[in-house]
């Protein structure tokens, strides 16, 4: 077992004083326009704070794995995992589902820790392909797998919502590591499953 601290990724941000941060948010709201001595936003600038620091808050756990005498080349796919993270152009959400699939050698991690993976690398500020790339690297480190194929597809806010307004769309990215690289079938199998098991 081990705990998620991970080489490769940046530490979670040191925690900073709320109070510090909730005056400024303050007077960033009013520098935008808005008024601040109103008792409506009187409360707003530190629950603004707050909702920041738990979506770029990275939520730590205890990576259970165990021994295991897998079939050689069996695929584990953990599809549909919903994940929520932070532009870090805008400091906007991007939501979207994850799927991951891996080919283990001798250590398979318990399922619900797939999506504790996701969670991990999704709370902070990102952009998609750096956290796909994350997810497939605490894979490969924390568990030597022969292969690990991470797939992901999310909304971002800051272009559905704003901006170009192109509602609707969706971006897709993969990190593909081992065999689930360099082996043609191996990743056709992943795709398939991916993409449109039951
Ligand atoms: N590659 C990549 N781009 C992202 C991601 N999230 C946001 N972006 C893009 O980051 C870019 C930032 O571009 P800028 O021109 O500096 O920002 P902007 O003026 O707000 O641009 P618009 O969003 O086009 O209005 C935009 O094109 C966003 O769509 C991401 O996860 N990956
Ligand atoms: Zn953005």
């Amino acid at each position: 077992m081990s705990v998620s601290t991970m080489t490769s990724l940046p530490a979670a941000p040191a925690p900073a004083p709320l109070d510090e941060a909730a005056d400024l948010a303050a007077r960033l709201l009013a520098a935008l326009g808005f008024d601040l001595t109103s008792s409506e936003l009187a409360a707003t600038p530190g629950r603004m704070v707050r909702a920041l620091k738990e979506m770029t808050t990275p939520p730590t756990f205890t990576a259970t794995d165990f021994e295991t005498t897998a079939e050689p080349g069996q695929l584990v796919l953990v599809r549909d995992i919903r994940f929520v993270s932070m532009c870090e152009h805008h400091v906007l959400p991007f939501t979207g589902i994850a799927h991951i699939g891996y080919v283990p050698r001798k250590r398979i991690l318990g399922l619900s820790k797939v999506a504790r993976v996701v969670h991990h690398c999704a709370r902070r500020l990102q952009v998609q392909e750096r956290l796909t790339g994350q997810i497939a690297d605490w894979m490969v480190e924390h568990l030597d797998p022969a292969g690990v194929a991470v797939l992901l597809s999310a909304e971002h806010t800051c272009m559905t919502l704003r901006g170009v307004g192109a509602t609707g769309s969706r971006t897709t990215t993969s990190s593909l590591r081992g065999v689930l690289l360099d082996d043609p079938a191996a990743r056709a199998e992943f795709m398939s499953l991916a993409v449109s098991a039951p």
